[in-house]
């Protein structure tokens, strides 16, 4: 029986004359996962995984992880290749668990026209019409979360208070709903089973996310009748708002409810830990540059002088916080929410003299151009200033490429910078555990939660 899996195994690599990328295969099934996971968690997939392979076979490689013939590519033309083939010769390629609780509705699985269709409406909220009327939002629930929980502390965890905020910012500013307390626990437990491994027993992270992804169903059931209802019977829904939009297509018969479910949850996922690890990040780096910090704040204090006491801020005032902005694209690049994704070649590929066989996964990652001089000089040092100058296309990529580059990345961008403005604004803050390790599982958190000390400054 071994001896035929490693038969099997055999021909499977070396099958014909075609030049495959170097690289090695390791074990019959389990390839190179372990190596991959401990770079991953000690969050040096880079220098302990991905590094040692470029120098020895350069910047394509192939491996095997997780049963997968895998081609790890790095570099802007290599991320503009796969990237913009999206659909073409690539699709994108996530892991089991991750479907099956984002739902096979989620644009994440959809392909062509569905995704187009999908991608059009969440565009048009997020489009400059619906920013301009997100801004208002974002600043009231920043400041009363802010008033709530930070005015009665002086020890508070940064990536906690981020996460929460995100939340309520997905849920209840850019899609309109209203959740009861628990909704953000119960939508955590999901989330914590989406890379699980993908065994499911009483207790585990994914039999306890299935169980929570029952609940928020039902849940999402009920509102999305409701306002099917409401609107069929005349109330005429606020357009502006992304759920109405969803309900609407739905009675025009455009989205099914299944699709208006999963798109929320996904929604909910592709926001939350991705924006919190951005806001922790650039905290940190203002904390280690106070130099930086100091630069900040003077933008800062100039946008509030501007304003009368009290009044929110508007999309013209987030256009203003070009310095602000400039420090949180310098903290992705340093630390990427995301280290990169899988796609899955749809037919055999021709790049660079190799051959990528049809069925292969294809991982691209923002470490192979975010660290590389080639792009960035001196790409280990912190300097917010190199956004001045215009970067290569495709050599930053915080929030990917092509067809599928982040939707919600304008959300994401008024949403640190909205939050950022309140907090240094109103409050002295420290941080309380400067030396924190960041852990990945696999999406990066610092592993003590970023607690700092604040205090309301005096006005
Ligand atoms: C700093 C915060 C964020 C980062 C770094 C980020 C990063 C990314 C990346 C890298 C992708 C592409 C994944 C791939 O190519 O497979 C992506 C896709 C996506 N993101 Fe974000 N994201 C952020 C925030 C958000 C927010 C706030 C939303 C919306 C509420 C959002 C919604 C989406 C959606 C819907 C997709 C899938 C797009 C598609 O398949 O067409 N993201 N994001």
């Amino acid at each position: 029986m071994l001896l035929a899996i490693f038969l099997k195994h055999r021909k499977g690599c070396g099958k014909s004359d075609r030049k495959l990328p170097p690289g090695e295969m390791g074990l019959p099934w389990i390839g190179e996962t372990a190596y991959f996971y401990r770079s991953q968690r000690g969050n040096q997939l880079f220098e302990e995984f991905v590094q040692p392979r470029v120098a020895k076979y350069g910047k394509i490689f192939k491996t095997r992880l997780l049963g997968s013939p895998t081609i790890i590519v790095n570099g802007a033309e290599a991320n503009r290749f796969f990237l913009s083939n999206e659909f073409k010769l690539v699709i994108s390629s996530w892991p089991t668990t991750s479907v099956q609780l984002m739902g096979i509705n989620s644009i994440m699985e959809k392909q062509g026209e569905q995704h187009r269709f999908l991608r059009e409406i969440i565009a048009t909220s997020l489009g400059p019409a619906g920013l301009e009327i997100l801004v208002p939002k974002i600043c009231d629930s920043v400041q009363l979360y802010l008033d709530k929980n930070w005015n009665v502390r002086d020890e508070i965890s940064l990536f906690h208070s981020a996460k929460a905020l995100t939340f309520t910012i997905v849920l209840v500013c850019l899609l309109g709903l209203n959740f009861e307390p628990g909704t953000l626990s119960t939508f955590e437990r999901v989330l914590e089973g989406v890379f699980a491994a993908p065994v499911s027993f009483p207790g585990s992270k994914l039999s306890r996310a299935k169980k929570a992804r029952r609940e928020i169903k039902e849940m999402l059931i009920k509102v999305v009748r409701e306002k099917r209802k409401e609107m069929e019977s005349g109330l005429v829904g606020d357009e502006r708002l992304l759920f109405t939009r969803f309900v609407s297509g739905m009675i025009r018969g455009e989205i099914s409810e299944e699709e208006v479910i999963d798109n929320v949850v996904l929604l909910v996922f592709a926001a939350h830990d991705t924006t919190s690890f951005a806001i922790a990040m650039t905290f940190k780096m203002l904390a280690e540059h106070p130099d930086c910090h100091y630069l900040l704040l003077q933008e800062h204090d100039d946008i509030m002088s501007r304003r009368r006491p009290g009044e929110n801020l508007t999309l013209e005032d987030t256009k203003k916080m070009k310095y602000t902005w400039q420090v949180a694209r310098e903290s992705m690049r340093l630390f990427p929410p995301i280290f990169g994704s899988f796609r899955k070649a749809i037919a055999d590929i021709e790049y660079e003299g190799f051959t990528i066989p049809k069925g292969w996964k294809v991982l691209w990652t923002t470490y192979g151009t975010h660290y590389n001089e080639e792009y960035f000089k001196d790409p280990l040092t912190f300097n917010p200033r190199r956004f001045e100058e215009p970067i290569p296309p495709y050599a930053y990529l915080p929030f990917g490429g092509g067809p599928r580059i982040c939707a919600g990345n304008q959300l994401a961008k008024l949403n640190i910078l909205i939050f950022i403005h309140y907090v240094v604004t109103r409050y002295n803050w420290s941080l309380l555990c400067p030396d924190e390790q960041i852990t990945m599982d696999p999406l990066p958190f610092p592993s003590h939660g970023m607690p700092i000390k604040v205090s309301l400054k005096s006005s």
